[in-house]
Parts: C-alpha cells; structure tokens; sequence
C-alpha cells in the first residue's frame, strides 16, 4: 500500500518570526517565578549542577536532564520542600509546572514538528513550551506557536488539560492544548521544529509520546478532554486516567 506521509516541508522556506536572544541562563528562563533565586553553578560530571540560594539560603541544587530542569523549577515556585538543601526534609506537594501544546489541524490533516533539541527530541509533536512569568497561558501558546513553526493563529480554543507525573521529578506538568485550525504565514522549520503535516488517518504515534495514541482520537474528534499520565523514568507510560468533559473549567 503507498504510503500517505506527507513530504517534509522545505528548508528553505523563510521563517519571518526570529525570537529574541535568551537573556537569563537556560534553567532560569522558563520558570516564571525564579526571579528572586540566585544560583551558583558548578560542572559535575559533565552536567551544569546549580545550587540555588535565596536571601542568603541555600534551597537545594538541580541539574539539567534530557533537557528539563529536574528540580529547580520545584523548588522556585516555592511549594516544594526548602530545606537546607541537604534533601532531609520531606517534600511538600509541588504545583505543577504550566505548558501549552497547539495542534494544528485542518481539514483532514494534522501539523506536527519533529523536535530537534531539549525535552521530547526526537517525537513528533504540536507546538508548545513553557508559560513564562507576565503571560497568560493562551499567550504563552501563541508564542510557542510562532517561535517553534513561523505561524498565527487566526483563532484558537483550548480542548484539553494533560497532567503529567514523572518518578523522576516530583515536580508534575500541566500541559495546556489547543486547537488551531486556520492560521496565516506559511509553517516552516525553526531551530526547534521541523515542521511535517500528516493525514488524520496516518497519525506517527510510534515516534511520538506513549500518551498520545489516548488523547489524540478524543482531539481530533473535537471533544474536551482532562488527563493523567504517570511516566517512569521520563518516557515509560504506567497507569493514566482520561476523561471527556462537556467543558472545561480552566
Ligand atoms: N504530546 C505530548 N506533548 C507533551 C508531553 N509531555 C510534554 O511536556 N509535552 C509537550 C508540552 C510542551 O509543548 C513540550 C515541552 O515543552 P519544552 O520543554 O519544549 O518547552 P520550551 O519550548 O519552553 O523549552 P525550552 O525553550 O526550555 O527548550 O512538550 C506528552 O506526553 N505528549
């Protein structure tokens, strides 16, 4: 049978939107209450270690894994245990780290980027990333949505909220999606995204996270929908619960 993939779209196609250039380290930019932490950082065995201090004392240090800050985003959004960094004490519940995902879906077809670089690389996804301090969550998806595929939305309605836990940091992400169906500029491949559209029907589930063969047919069937995922060691689905909603009340 002929394959129904679509061909990559090109290189060459210009991307008119250039994000500004980074002006805080990488494990501070995305946390949007980080402000007030200082941190001091160290080489360890290959990775940055940061050691983050706040009027003077120290709450712990973290590290940068398979691109995602394991720990100092729970601790600077200050829910998490702050101890004397030691990790003695018990850890509180952490809230969780916001995020957005759009989807583009026209018509019968869907709008996914291979991930080049940080956390997912390697998966096929919609566009998104951290909701950063000063945005609200809708403007945080548009700009993740220009920065990573050069589009705009024309409109845009939330469809879901996806909660994931990780064994491997006790800090859980509530993703925010979207759906886009109609958009102006052309989609094209950015330092984050290659952008690829797929038909409905030939989805690439097997290249993308263990979570989306059970969400994505609620998505494209238009449906509101709330999740949760429990992952062991960042890319291994254990248990989840998905339920669709009439509306969403966040
Ligand atoms: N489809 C799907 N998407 C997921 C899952 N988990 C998860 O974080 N995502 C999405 C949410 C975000 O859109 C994206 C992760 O955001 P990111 O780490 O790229 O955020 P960012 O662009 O702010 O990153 P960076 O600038 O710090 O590198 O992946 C999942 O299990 N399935």
């Amino acid at each position: 049978m002929p394959s129904t993939t679509l061909p990559l779209l090109p290189h060459s196609l210009p991307c008119l939107y250039h994000p500004p250039p980074p002006t805080t380290s990488k494990l501070f930019s995305s946390s949007p209450t980080t402000r007030s932490l200082t941190c001091s950082t160290q080489e360890v065995r290959g990775r940055v270690l940061c050691t983050a201090h706040s009027g003077g004392r120290k709450l712990g240090a973290g590290m940068e894994v398979d691109g995602r800050d394991m720990s100092l985003g729970a601790m600077a959004n200050g829910t998490a245990a702050a101890g004397d960094g030691d990790g003695d004490e018990k850890q509180k519940q952490i809230s969780p780290k916001l995020l957005t995902l759009v989807i583009v879906k026209k018509g019968e077809k869907v709008l996914l980027g291979m991930k080049k670089r940080g956390f997912g690389a390697g998966y096929f996804n919609g566009f998104g990333g951290k909701v950063e301090a000063g945005e609200t969550i809708y403007e945080a998806a548009v700009r993740e949505l220009q920065e990573e595929s050069g589009i705009v939305p024309v409109s845009m309605e939330k469809r879901g909220i996806l909660t994931f836990h990780f064994d491997d940091n006790p800090q859980p992400w509530e993703v925010h999606v979207y759906h886009v169906g109609d958009y102006t500029g052309e989609p094209c491949e950015t330092e984050e995204m290659a952008p690829r559209w797929f038909p409905l029907a030939d989805i690439p589930y097997d290249k993308m996270w263990q979570d989306d063969p059970i969400w994505y047919p609620e998505f494209i069937r238009g449906r509101l929908f709330k999740g949760e995922f429990y992952f062991h060691n960042t890319h291994t689905l254990v248990s989840h619960t998905l339920h669709v909603l009439q509306k969403l009340d966040a």
